[in-house]
């Protein structure tokens, strides 16, 4: 991140003198204290806890100026909202170093699709993507002022939790060309109906001064504003469609309307070929050859695991989260699961391991999980880990349970799942809760 202290005081309009502090350059910004590094910068956030309890931290950790609601003793910018400022400083690097954006949204597919347009501009311009799953109010921001000072295209995926987040998203990145892959079904998106999802995705013309690539579904049809550029894939007959596929096991082949190449991808699914079609078209979009679009498709590498909706053998819906195992993911993917309606005569169980390298108040912060477990909607919680031991000692409920073994956790789930049961699985990566996902 190429910005000074003075610099970021003043677009953040920082209320203490801050001129006595030495103009250095920052490193980096996390929020994160354990991400710290000599020379970053510290942005105390409110998630489970609050993030100037770890200021201090984050000073032993080699931060040399920290963003601060209140005052503090360590050099620090003062502002009203840490986040706003956050918000306010990512939209002014994007301003400053002109960067041209992509975004990506929909209710599935977006992270591939985010990751394949990447991949077929890595070809010809120094790309820079979303990581993971920071496509929200907060993980936006971060890949904007995470992104290498030598970045020439930048690939956001936009996130949704909540109608208007979308229009917010577009507002602050300000998009020269936006995709909306497809409008999926409500129930998995907590939007109330389909009408309100397709308002939602459209939010992402707020901040688009170029063109959009949308379905042809024509549920969107009234959200498209005046004069705004668009661009229809689909069935045949619209402007982007697929004119033959092969499947395979481990591949797909297919041929495009628009394109001479048949194109290759190392994923079946028809969804990915759709997915990959809009890579393409973004390719041609910025002066790529056929040949440098299939190339990247054949062997790009997709975020595996991805936050998304599974089935099991017997039917029941599981939900894995398997990024971001610190306090407040588990907290908001727990407020996430509890607002989804449930299945008919379904239950919800959540599936809780621990979060790893969380330091002196780790046995805190996972006691600090049951404030966000509402057992009026969950009916069972199953507890795996050393540390959700201290969570299962204070949880007095009866539908909790607790395990140190992952086999026994995995035989107690399977024997006790039903098909209309929706299940959530959260914790560390190497708690190896995406084994239970695969044997369910
Ligand atoms: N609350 C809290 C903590 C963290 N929260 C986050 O990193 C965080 C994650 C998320 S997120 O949900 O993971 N996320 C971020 C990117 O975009 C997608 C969504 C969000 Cl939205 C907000 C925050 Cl504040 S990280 C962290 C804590 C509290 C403890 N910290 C380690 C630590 C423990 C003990 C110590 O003495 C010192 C440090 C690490």
């Amino acid at each position: 991140m190429k910005l000074t202290i003075h610099e970021i005081a003043q677009v953040v309009g920082a209320k203490n003198d801050w001129s006595q502090l030495a103009d250095l350059s920052v490193n980096k910004i996390e929020f994160d204290s354990r991400l710290i590094e000599k020379g970053d910068i510290f942005l105390p956030l409110k998630g489970a806890r609050d993030g100037h309890d770890f200021i201090e931290i984050a000073f032993d950790n080699g931060a040399i100026i920290s963003f601060s609601e209140k005052e503090v003793e360590q050099a620090h910018l003062l502002v009203d909202d840490n986040l706003l400022a956050f918000q306010k400083l990512a939209k002014y690097y994007l301003e400053k170093t002109k960067v041209p954006v992509i975004a990506v949204t929909g209710s599935n597919g977006k992270t591939t699709t985010k990751d394949m347009i990447a991949a077929v501009l890595s070809k010809k311009f120094k790309t820079y993507k979303t990581q993971g799953n920071h496509n929200n109010e907060i993980g936006l921001p971060y890949t904007i002022l995470h992104m290498p000072d030598d970045t020439e295209k930048l690939v956001l995926e936009m996130g949704m939790d909540h109608p208007g987040d979308i229009d917010f998203l577009s507002e602050l990145a300000k998009p020269e060309l936006a995709v909306i892959t497809l409008i999926g079904e409500a129930h998995l998106e907590h939007m109330g109906s389909r009408e309100n999802i397709a308002k939602g995705k459209m939010g992402i013309t707020a901040g688009l001064h170029g063109e959009l690539i949308a379905p042809a579904d024509p549920i969107i049809n009234a959200f498209i504003p005046d004069n705004q550029k668009i661009i229809r894939f689909g069935l045949p007959g619209e402007d982007l469609f697929i004119t033959k596929l092969v499947e395979h096991k481990e591949k797909l082949t297919f041929e495009t309307n628009f394109l001479d190449e048949s194109i290759t991808i190392p994923v079946p699914g028809k969804y990915n070929a759709t997915n990959a079609m809009l890579a393409a078209f973004v390719g041609l979009h910025y002066g790529l050859s056929e040949a440098e679009i299939k190339k990247a498709l054949k062997e790009v590498e997709l975020t595996r695991n991805r936050t998304e909706w599974k089935k099991a053998k017997n039917g029941a819906d599981l939900l894995s989260d398997v990024y971001n195992a610190n306090p407040t993911a588990m907290r908001l993917i727990l407020e996430t699961f509890q607002a989804i309606p449930k299945n008919e005569n379904g239950r919800k169980i959540a599936v809780l391991a621990d979060m790893l390298e969380l330091g002196p108040s780790a046995a805190q912060l996972h006691k600090d999980i049951l404030k966000s477990i509402d057992f009026n909607k969950i009916d069972k919680v199953y507890l795996y880990g050393e540390m959700m031991k201290n969570l299962a000692e204070i949880s007095t409920d009866k539908a909790v349970s607790y395990f140190t073994d992952l086999d026994l956790l995995t035989e107690s789930l399977s024997a006790d799942l039903k098909p209309t049961d929706q299940v959530l699985f959260k914790g560390s990566n190497s708690m190896k809760l995406s084994e239970v996902v695969e044997k369910l």
